[in-house]
């Protein structure tokens, strides 16, 4: 089950060659159901998995972010809000590179928040995981994922938080069982530069002794790293980029899919981020995409080696 507080309807435009301030003409564009927790759904229902879908939706952008949901036999779960979703465009190169302006998106109230997380409470029952990924929407107060996960834990189900800023943190704090940083989110978590292996490492460790069980760090093109208690595993497998955006939301996915924990589980994640970045927009790997995509799974991780590409 995935919980995205602030989804949106993600519009990516393909360019040769993006220049400030000049009229482009596009040479290829889409209209894709966005917000990382949908992404993961969508991801895990591509792969002929069973994934619902809990989202705030208002307005006719709403309307249109939920038949696009239902477009790919999500499951979802709508909770009307009075301000419409946002939409966050991506401007696609050539060489891969992505542009991406993300609307801060629709306020919500406290009565609309709190009825967000009785849904979601309400359709919890048979879930084992309930991923709550993405940004929060303006009017939810940063410990909006830790009030969550404190009223998950009387369930059985084991939550994962993928979000950025001071959110991140204090989620930490309230014990999830799996966090997914970028390099970026993780650097801000521990505040500190991370160059290497042994950095991205040491800064895991510390969000474990914070409170998280285990930390799926995704590193772009050098692929990831898990620590969890039962040690280290760094993998990755290669790609033609295409666009990485949603790449971190199926490399997340395919973790899950594969059982949430050990290096079989880190290296179908990478196959899917591997996957997902050759695609256009933010389209979720199938298995045709996936295939017998080679992954390296190092057991002893190169300490020295650079995270940055
Ligand atoms: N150039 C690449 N080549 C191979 N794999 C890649 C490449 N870029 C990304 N990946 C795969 O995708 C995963 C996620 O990438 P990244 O760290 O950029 O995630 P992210 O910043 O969370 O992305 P998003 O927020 O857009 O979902 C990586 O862990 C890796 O497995
Ligand atoms: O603004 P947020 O919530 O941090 O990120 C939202 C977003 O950029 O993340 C997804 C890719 O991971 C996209 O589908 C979506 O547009």
């Amino acid at each position: 089950m995935t919980l995205t507080a602030n989804p949106s309807v993600d519009r990516t435009i393909e360019v040769d060659r993006l220049i400030r301030g000049e009229l482009h003409r596009a040479t290829g564009a889409r209209v894709q159901p966005g917000g990382k927790g949908i992404n993961v759904a969508r991801a895990l229902v591509r792969n002929g998995l069973k994934a619902r879908a809990v989202v705030p939706a208002g307005g006719a952008d709403g309307d249109h972010l939920i038949s696009l949901l239902r477009d790919y036999n999500i499951d979802v779960v709508r909770v009307p809000t009075a301000e419409p979703v946002r939409s966050n465009i991506s401007v696609v190169e050539p060489d891969a590179t992505v542009t991406k302006v993300n609307e801060s998106g629709p306020h919500l109230s406290g009565a609309e928040l709190e009825t967000l997380c009785d849904t979601l409470m309400s359709h919890v029952a048979d879930a084992e995981w309930v991923v709550a990924a993405g940004s929060l929407p303006p009017g939810a107060g940063e410990d909006f994922y830790a009030d969550l996960i404190a009223r998950l834990a009387t369930t059985g189900a084991k939550v994962v938080v993928d979000t950025s800023g001071p959110a991140f943190r204090t989620s930490v704090k309230a014990g999830p069982a799996l966090v997914k940083p970028n390099l970026d989110e993780l650097e801000e978590a521990v505040g500190r530069q991370l160059d290497t292996v042994r950095d991205v490492v040491d800064a895991a460790q510390e969000l474990r002794a914070l409170g998280a069980g285990t930390v799926l760090a995704s590193l772009g093109s050098k692929g990831a790293v898990l620590v969890e208690e039962a040690g280290v595993w760094c993998a990755n497998a290669s790609a033609e980029p295409r666009s990485s955006v949603g790449a971190g939301d199926a490399m997340l996915a395919g973790f899950l899919a594969a059982g949430g924990s050990g290096p079989q589980a880190l290296a179908t994640a990478v196959a899917w981020g591997a996957a997902a970045v050759s695609l256009p927009g933010s389209t979720m790997p199938g298995p045709e995409d996936v295939g017998a995509r080679r992954v390296r799974v190092d057991p002893r991780p190169e300490w020295d080696e650079k995270v940055r590409e």
